[in-house]
Parts: C-alpha cells; structure tokens; sequence
C-alpha cells in the first residue's frame, strides 16, 4: 500500500526536556491508523510537528512525496484537541472560509457542506451561527470542515470526545467510508474499543517512545494474553498456588486471573486444583483497552524493543 505520511525518528524537546524521541511511522493510504498513548506520552506533540504547528528537532516528515518544507498543506486535513470555531459567523461561512484556505472550490465547498450538513442531521443549519450550536454539533461543523476539502491525509485529534453515542456511530460510519475511499486517517483518541472497532494499524507512544507498532490483529495476537474469570469464594492462597499467572485481581467472589504470554490453554485448565469453587468460568483474551492499560502502568513485559513491525 502507497505511504501518503512517512514520519522517520522524530525528536522533540521543550526547553532542556525531551518530549518524544525516535518516533517513527507510516499512515498509508485508505487506512485508519492509531495514534494511542496515555496523557502526557505526545501524541499531540507528534501531530503539531506533522502539521507544521510546530518544527521537529531531529527527524523528518514527508507527505506524497514530498519533504517537510515543501509539504502541500492544503491536502491535509485537520481536527485539532483544542475545538475552535469563530463564534458570531455563521456555520456555512464557517466552512467556506476554512475551504477557501486550503485552495478549495467554493461552489463544490457548498454543496458538499450542505450534503455533510445533512448526513450529520444538521439540516438547515448552515445559516445559523457557531455560537447557536451545541458542543456536539459544533463538533460536527467542525469535522465537515475539515474533511471539505477532500483531503489525501486525515488527522483526528480525539473526534469523539463529547459526541453522544448516536454522533459516534455516524462519526465511525464517516470515517470508515474516507478511508474506504482511499484517505489516510491518523486517529487519536482514548476510547480503546472505538480503536479496537475501527483502526487497522495502531502507533502506542509512551513517555515520547515508541512501544507498540503494528496491524490490530498482531497486536493481539502479540499482546492479548489470555484471562481467566472465575466466579466463586476462593482463598488468595489457593489462587496464588496456579501456574502461569502474572497477575490475580480479586473483587468479592469474582476473581481475573492474567495469565502468561504463551500459556497453552488446555494444559493450564487440568492444573487447576480441584479444591477451586467454581461457579462459572470464562476465558479469553484481554482488550485493547486492558493492553493500554498493562503498557501504560508497566505492568506488561514487551518484547525486546517491544515493538511489532506494522
Ligand atoms: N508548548 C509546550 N511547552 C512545554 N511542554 C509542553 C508543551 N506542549 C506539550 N508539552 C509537554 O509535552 C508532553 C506531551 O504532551 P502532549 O500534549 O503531546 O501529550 P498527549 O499525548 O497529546 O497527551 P493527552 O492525551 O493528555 O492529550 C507533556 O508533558 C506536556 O506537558
């Protein structure tokens, strides 16, 4: 698949503190790629370095082509963390103006404005002013804007803070159909099981460093360890006396138990000892929310390097 953005050891420091360090990937074209970190790990350092927000200390960044400095900006589109929309004009100026700034036509700008306008349920709302929305549906003006002008690459900076279950949906469904359609999306955000639904390759950053590269299923496949889930009164000393488990988590009469990366399941449930009170029993493997969570409280043990190639 064509790279639209290839990023290649990115380094950044704020005064003498380094940010991020050697970050490297790629977004290819018609895929939904994850930017995921825990607060603080610059995500949103790595995208301001993208756009042209802010520059890069070391590394570079190249788009289509094309290198850092001469990077056709007006093919990118942008949700920015911070949402801000001109308050007192009006939704349709709105989006005219931002689609006037990336060189884009304006009569084809209104048509697709009304078009989005109405798939997001917005109609007739194109003559109202910003100040009048709600902070959802300002959330969508603002997405309209800025996919109007048909951009080659996406970056979605946390698009589905604030949105209502139904808003999500349709903001999914969207997103889905850009890539679908040959965008490249850059997403960031911290709802793991919108990620885990929706991307195809997700970048986990950590303190500035890279952790996790990779296609979502190898991902899984590489970091999804396997859990049990017994439900019955059992004594942390029986418990504790179970093979191939990294971690027991116990709360009232449910107990999880995380069990080690290559455990074969079939051998690991005859070693169970038969004084366990059992009322039921599950096992599966962890989420993406539970391997974000294992990476960013250190309580996973990466591979060496602890990266995936993607
Ligand atoms: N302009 C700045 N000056 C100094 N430090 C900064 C600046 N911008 C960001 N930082 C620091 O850089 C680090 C990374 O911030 P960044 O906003 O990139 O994180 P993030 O992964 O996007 O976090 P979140 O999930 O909270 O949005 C933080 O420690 C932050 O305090």
């Amino acid at each position: 698949m064509t790279n639209i953005l290839t990023v290649k050891n990115l380094g950044k420091s704020f005064k003498s503190k380094r940010i991020i360090e050697n970050i490297s990937f790629e977004v290819r074209k018609g895929e939904i790629m994850a930017i995921l970190g825990p607060n603080g790990a610059g995500k949103s350092t790595t995208i301001r370095n993208i756009m042209g927000i802010m520059y890069p200390d070391e590394g570079s960044i190249e788009f289509n082509g094309h290198p850092e400095n001469t990077i056709p900006r007006q093919k990118i589109g942008y949700l920015p963390e911070e949402r801000g929309l001109y308050k007192n004009v009006k939704v349709m100026d709105m989006i005219l103006y931002l689609a006037n700034l990336k060189d884009y036509p304006v009569k084809k700008a209104r048509e697709r404005a009304l078009a989005y306008l109405a798939k997001f349920g917005l109609e007739g709302k194109d003559k109202v002013s910003v100040e009048e929305l709600s902070k959802g549906m300002a959330q969508k003006v603002q997405f309209i804007a800025s996919i109007i002008h048909e951009p080659d690459l996406l970056i979605l900076d946390e698009p589905f803070s604030g949105l209502d279950p139904v808003s999500q949906e349709t903001f999914k469904r969207e997103i889905r159909e850009l890539a679908n359609n040959g965008t490249a999306i850059l997403l960031s955000s911290h709802q793991m099981n919108v990620v885990e639904e929706l991307c195809d390759r997700l970048f986990m950053i950590q303190r500035g460093k890279k952790v996790i590269y990779g296609t979502m299923e190898d991902v899984k496949n590489d970091y999804a360890n396997f859990k049990c889930t017994i439900k019955g009164q059992n004594a942390p000393a029986l418990l504790e006396m179970i093979p191939d488990v990294q971690r027991i988590e116990q709360n009232e009469d449910v107990t999880v138990l995380y069990l080690t990366q290559d455990v074969k399941i079939p051998t690991w449930i005859r070693q169970l000892p038969e004084e366990l009170t059992i009322q039921e029993l599950v096992i599966d493997r962890i989420s993406l929310h539970e391997i974000f969570i294992d990476v960013a409280t250190d309580q996973h043990q990466l591979q060496e390097g602890g990266v995936l190639n993607a």
